[in-house]
Formats: C-alpha cells, sequence, structure tokens
C-alpha cells in the first residue's frame, strides 16, 4: 500500500514526483480512513493483510535533499507510485510492479503524519520499509539497509524482499523470479503456444531479467522468465553472445534472438510490451484519484532578503521541538544531554519576542533541574504546548515560512529556517557573550557549534546532512578559538554546503545556491585580487553581525501573540509582554532564572506518576487533543478530561470519608459499651 506526502517527492519516473500522504494500513491505521480518502480504493487493499508487498518511504522535507541525486539516475524509477502523482502532466496509469509490491512515501515532516511516524519508530529521513504481504498483524516493517539510497539499489533490494519472501506466502501476483534452467527453454522450442515466452539470459549477479519480469506483470499474451548462463553448449545453441540477452519464443512455434540497441532493461521491457497481441490486463488495481491533490494554495509573501524574519525562526523552533523531537519517544543519556545543551544556547542567545523566549528559558530550566535520567518526549511537549497555562509563554503552533518560504512546498523551509537560527547563535554569542553566563559554556568560543553540530547529529532528521556537518567539524571546528571566528566558520561552511549542493534538484530556482551574501547584500564583502573575486573577510564579520543581529528581526509575519488560540494557552501577563515586543535583547541568565520551574511538583512525580500527566498523555494524540483543548470550563482553562477526574476524585474522597466515619463510629460505640460495662 502506499503512503505519501504533500507536496514531497516520490519515485515515479526518473525524477522525484510530488505526492500526498496517505494513511498507513493495518495497526493503528483504519481501513475507513483509507477508504474515505480514496474512493476508488478497493476494499481488499484498504484491510490489513491484502496480497501486496509493500515499500514505505518515510521521508520529510530534506528529503528533496536526497531526491536530487536519485533524479541524477538515468535508469528508469520504480513504476510503482504514479497514481499519486499529482503534478500536472505527469504519468498516469497502473504501476507495472504494483500487483506485486507496492510503494508510498510519508512525509514525516507533515504533522498529521507525526503520530504515524511515531508509531512505526521513524527516526531518520529517508527512511525505508517493507512489510510483507498478508501480514495480519501491526508491524513496523523491514528497515532497509542497503549500501546506499541510489534508487537502482532500492529497486534491487525490493526485487531481493520479494524474492525472499516466505512460500505459500507470496504475493500471488508476483510472478516467479527463480531462473528456469536451461532444459526448459530447450524442451519449449518450437512448440506452438497460446502466448510468447521471453527468456532472459543473464549473469549471477543481474537483476535485469528480474525487473522485465516485474515490468511485465500487467501485460497479457506473455511470460518472461530468466536464466543463468552456467550452460555455455545451450548459449552458443541459441545464438547467445553477450549477456544480458532475450530469446523470444513465438506463439507460432517460431523463436529467435530479440536485437535491441542496448542490452538494458527498459530496452528489453518497452521491446516486449510492443510485441503483437501483447496487451495490458485490465486489472483493478487500487488507483487512488488525484483530483484532490495539489490542491495546496501557496500565498506567496512578499519579502526583503536583507531583513531576517521572525517568522522563519519562530516556525523553525516549532518545527523543531513538536515535528522533528518528536520522532524520539523518549530522550535519555548523550541524546538528552544534546537537546539540555542545545536548548540551553537557544534560551540564552535566542533573540526573538519575549513570549517566545519565556518559553525557550522555561524549558532550558526544566531541562537543566530536571532529576530524571530519561524523559518521555511528550513531557517536552506538554511543556511548549503550555499545558500548564504559565502566563505570558508563546510558540506559533504552525509553520509560516517568510524568508523561507520556496517557490514549491517541498523546497526550503525547515533545513533554511535552522542556517538562520544557527547563524543568529553565533552571531548572538559574539556579541552578547554575557548571555552565556552560568551555563556552563561562557568563555568558551565553540560552545554555539559544538551544540549545534551535536544536534544536527543526533536529531536533524536528515542523516545524510548530519554526516557532511560532522565531517566539516571534524575537518576544521578545532581552529575556532574566538566567538567571531565562530561566526566566520560557519558562514565558510554553509557557503561550502551551497556550492556542493548548487544545480541539484533541491536548489529552489528562485533562490540559487550562490556563494552569499551577494554583492547586492553586501558589496563591501567582495573584492576583486589580482582580477578574481574574493571575500573581504572583516567585512564578512561585520554584514554578518548585522544581518543576524536582534535589530535586523521582522515581525511582519509572524502569528500573533494576541491570538490565544494559536497556542490555547497564552496567559494574561502575555499582553503585558506584547506591549514590550520590541525585538532585541538576549535574555540573561538572571531573567531566566526568575522564572519558576513550570512543573510544580517535582517532575518525576509529575511525569511518571500523575494522573494528570496520563490525561495529557492521552492528549497528545491529535483526538485527544482536541477533546482535551476544545471544551474550557468556566473560562479557567479546565478541560472537561480535568473536570471528570475533579468527579472521580470528589466522589472517591467523599466515598473514604464516610469509610472513615462509619468506623470511628463503630469503634466509638464499642468503647461506649466496655466503659458502661467495665466488669463485661
Ligand atoms: C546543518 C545543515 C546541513 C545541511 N547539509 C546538507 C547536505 O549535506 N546536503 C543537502 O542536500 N542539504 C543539506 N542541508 C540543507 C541545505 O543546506 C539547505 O538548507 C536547503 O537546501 C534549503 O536551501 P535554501 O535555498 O533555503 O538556502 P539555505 O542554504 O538553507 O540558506 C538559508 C538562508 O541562509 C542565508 N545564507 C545562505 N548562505 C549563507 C552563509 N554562507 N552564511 C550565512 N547565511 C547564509 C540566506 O539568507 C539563505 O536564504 C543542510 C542544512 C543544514 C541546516
Amino acid at each position: 500500500m502506499a503512503l505519501a506526502r504533500s507536496g514531497q517527492a516520490v519515485w515515479p519516473g526518473n525524477r522525484w514526483q510530488e505526492a500526498r500522504a496517505l494513511p498507513v494500513r493495518g495497526g493503528r491505521l483504519r481501513a475507513a480512513s483509507l477508504a474515505a480518502r480514496y474512493p476508488t480504493l478497493p476494499t481488499a487493499a484498504t484491510e490489513p493483510g491484502w496480497g501486496q508487498c509493500e515499500l514505505m518511504a518515510m521521508s520529510a522535507e530534506t528529503q528533496t535533499l536526497v531526491s536530487s541525486r536519485e533524479a541524477a539516475l538515468p535508469t528508469p524509477a520504480l513504476p510503482t507510485l504514479s497514481a499519486l502523482v499529482v503534478r500536472p502532466g505527469a504519468a498516469q496509469g497502473t504501476p507495472d510492479w504494483a500487483a506485486a509490491i507496492r510503494v508510498a512515501a510519508l512525509d514525516c515532516a507533515e504533522e498529521k503524519n507525526q503520530e504515524v511516524c511515531r508509531t512505526y519508530d521513524i527516526h531518520f529521513y529517508p527512511t525505508f520499509r517493507y512489510f510483507k504481504a498478508f501480514t495480519k498483524e501491526f508491524t513496523t516493517g523491514e528497515n532497509y539497509r542497503g549500501p546506499d539510497r541510489e534508487l537502482r539499489t532500492v529497486r534491487w533490494a525490493m526485487i531481493d524482499f520479494l524474492q525472499n519472501h516466505t512460500e505459500g506466502h507470496r504475493p500471488p501476483a508476483c510472478p516467479a523470479l527463480d531462473p528456469s534452467t536451461p532444459k526448459d527453454v530447450l524442451a519449449l522450442l518450437g512448440r506452438r503456444g497460446s502466448h510468447y515466452v521471453a527468456v532472459l539470459f543473464e549473469g549471477n549477479s543481474s537483476y535485469v531479467g528480474r525487473e522485465v519480469i516485474l515490468d511485465l506483470i500487467p501485460y497479457e499474451n506473455i511470460v518472461v522468465r530468466r536464466v543463468l548462463d552456467g550452460d555455455k553448449a545451450v548459449l552458443e545453441q541459441l545464438g547467445v553472445a553477450s549477456l544480458p540477452s532475450c530469446y523470444l519464443l513465438h506463439p507460432n512455434g517460431s523463436h529467435g534472438l530479440v536485437h535491441v540497441a542496448k542490452p538494458l532493461r527498459s530496452f528489453f521491457s518497452s521491446y516486449l510490451k510492443s510485441l503483437p497481441d501483447v496487451r495490458k490486463k485490465s486489472v483493478s488495481l487500487p488507483e487512488k484519484s488525484n483530483k484532490e491533490e495539489n490542491t495546496e494554495i501557496v500565498v506567496w509573501r512578499e519579502f526583503d532578503r536583507a531583513k531576517l524574519y521572525t517568522a522563519d525562526l519562530e516556525s523553525g523552533l516549532h518545527y523543531l521541538l513538536r515535528v522533528e523531537l518528536a520522532a524520539h519517544r523518549s530522550l535519555a543519556g548523550a541524546e538528552l544531554k544534546t537537546l539540555r545543551d542545545f536548548v540551553t544556547v537557544v534560551a540564552k542567545l535566542f533573540p526573538g519576542r519575549p513570549p517566545v523566549r519565556k518559553l525557550l528559558g522555561t524549558l532550558q530550566e526544566w531541562l537543566a533541574t530536571l532529576p530524571l535520567d530519561r524523559i518521555p518526549y511528550n513531557a517536552v511537549l506538554d511543556l511548549v504546548n503550555n499545558k500548564m497555562r504559565i502566563s505570558g509563554i508563546f510558540l506559533t503552533n504552525h509553520v509560516r515560512w517568510v524568508g523561507c518560504q520556496g517557490s514549491r512546498p517541498e523546497l526550503r523551509g525547515y533545513p533554511c529556517s535552522l542556517w538562520k537560527l544557527f547563524h543568529t547563535l553565533t552571531v548572538q554569542a559574539s556579541s552578547h557573550p554575557e548571555a552565556l553566563a552560568g551555563t556552563g559554556f561562557e568563555g568558551d568560543p565553540q560552545a554555539v557549534l559544538q551544540a549545534v553540530r551535536r544536534y544536527v547529529r543526533t536529531f536533524f532528521g536528515c542523516e545524510e546532512c548530519g554526516q557532511h556537518f560532522e565531517e566539516m567539524a571534524v575537518e576544521s571546528l578545532d581552529t575556532v578559538k574566538t566567538a567571531d571566528q565562530a561566526v566566520l566558520w560557519l558562514w565558510r561552511r554553509h557557503n561550502a554546503v551551497n556550492s556542493r549542493l548548487a544545480g541539484q534538484l533541491s536548489e529552489d530556482p528562485k533562490f540559487p545556491k550562490v556563494p552569499w551574501p551577494t554583492p547586492d547584500l553586501c558589496p563591501a564583502c567582495h573584492e576583486e585580487v589580482k582580477g578574481l573575486d574574493s571575500w573581504h573577510e572583516g567585512q564578512v564579520l561585520a554584514f554578518l553581525k548585522q544581518h543576524y543581529s536582534s535589530s535586523n528581526l521582522e515581525d511582519m509575519y509572524s502569528a500573533d501573540l494576541g491570538d490565544a488560540g494559536d497556542t490555547g494557552a497564552l496567559g494574561q501577563g502575555l499582553v503585558g509582554d506584547r506591549a514590550l515586543t520590541a525585538p532585541e535583547r538576549p535574555q540573561g541568565p538572571q531573567q531566566a532564572a526568575s522564572l519558576r520551574p513550570p512543573l510544580g511538583p517535582s517532575p518525576r512525580t509529575r511525569l511518571s506518576e500523575s494522573p494528570q500527566h496520563r490525561l495529557d498523555r492521552r492528549a497528545q494524540s491529535p483526538r485527544g487533543r482536541q477533546e482535551a483543548e476544545a471544551a474550557p470550563f468556566l473560562g479557567l482553562g479546565f478541560s472537561s478530561l480535568d473536570m471528570s477526574l475533579c468527579v472521580v476524585l470528589y466522589v472517591a474522597s467523599s466515598l473514604f470519608l464516610m469509610l472513615m466515619y462509619f468506623f470511628f463510629r463503630v469503634r466509638s460505640k464499642r468503647w461506649k459499651v466496655r466503659l458502661y460495662h467495665p466488669a463485661v
């Protein structure tokens, strides 16, 4: 079955295409929701255990980064997702392999898919998971761990997966992929039949035969077999001089070698598909309507490239805290320390609006004082969602890209905002070193970069990006000796990434990856030395310090702080804070220290024991969240869940009191009896 993402790149064609999210089958995902979304989906396909294997590609916004390499591959891509292609004019129709194995992509970057991604334990993107046909129990699938993520390698892994599928439970539509013997082929020579038989002769390690077999699944009047090159005498007898070669037995008994321009899968497949009487079967494969797809209306927001937009930074933080971290059910050990250090750096240096800084400060203080060595992610989410209703805390709960908006939904966005956040942090650390006082990072010029490095390596959904960044850090991070050098180090590395990615598909044509800042943004940064363009690093540093400073922050388009619906938790203090919205000042330690720890009772009690927490956990599910948040009681911010809990506690305590009352009454009566009748 299939999964794909809104505006997300998925396979078919030899470029990535956009597709929409489909829910996963089985387990927690209900057939009903599938059927509702895709009315053309046959019922069988919406039930768990249907007769096809599945490949699920979990992706995120960052997947487009990988897509560029995939797209550059000359080989035809997997044909299995064309039913989900939403780009106008893109190829549609029944995918050739879909009867045996279907491919789907799920965008874990989409908030609506988070629950699924968490259920399937997806941490990095892209993740490939295989699901066997007829699987009835819920399973998180088999992880694909190939040598690389090249499209061809993944396709071959799919073939291995199909071939190794337990006999008996193999997808019925999947033809035999094991090789036939030369004897079987010789026996067919000269025989009349009702259909063509194509025989692919190939080497042991070749996948061409199996690919052609799968390509021809939906075609009738032809059967494709493969034979390995073991028997030289047979090859000679049939005139097979090179491998791979295709030998064709016609229905009328004639036979001979097929001549194609290149011995490639696509050439063999298209030759066989175009034979007279070879037609596509009229199979009713689960097709999906594309009509509803890609209805996303992208509203372009005009912006000034010389400005830094609060909306980008806040959207990035929202995504980081509520989407990226959500891939980790719980945090412990090195992961927890990485998060703690990263949040400390962000909380102390983030120059944005006060309610956001207060939220970060609260989170930082809570993480710092937490006596636990493992915390459930939901506890972090509770805090970010301000479940405790602390006044004046706010973080937008949706993304709104401005300086990071892409010309297509799958471009730019989160990775762009992350870069901007990182640059902002290095600049703030350089301009306001006092902000890190008391954190243990004071005086360390590499503090921000090391925190960023560990965050990227541990949590950034794009694993490959994390590896690249780590390589750069290993190579030269130890040369950073001052906070200014840290600013320049990140700038240089970012430009190195830009030049590596220039021209790839992940590049937004509207925002080409060129050395930055461009001459129009900073003329003084550029100079010519002996006719060659070079950087004036002193000017670059000054430019970066201005560009990523709080005074260059532009609040236009940022989420309305006055809109309580945004968090459902904006307290009264916020109104006061709103009046102070001047964008600036990194938060000093004393300011953060004045904040109350958010969780009242000890964190341990709250995290693991309290019934409220258990209710809150339930409230994490979208439905639960709606239930829990949609019904504030008496305007006091109590949800209906809170109220039910109160009623239960009230009844329980009344019963307890009544019991105690009767107990003491009976006892006092006995005492009285003893007192009045001492001889008894
Ligand atoms: C840490 C990290 C590592 C990454 N590694 C990879 C990778 O290995 N492979 C991959 O495909 N993608 C990688 N990405 C994503 C990629 O770098 C881009 O973020 C993504 O392609 C979106 O590009 P963009 O056009 O929005 O510009 P981005 O490169 O995201 O830049 C965002 C903004 O930062 C500013 N900017 C640009 N260059 C500089 C600079 N040198 N110094 C300061 N500011 C600058 C500009 O205003 C620009 O619009 C990585 C992202 C991050 C955060």
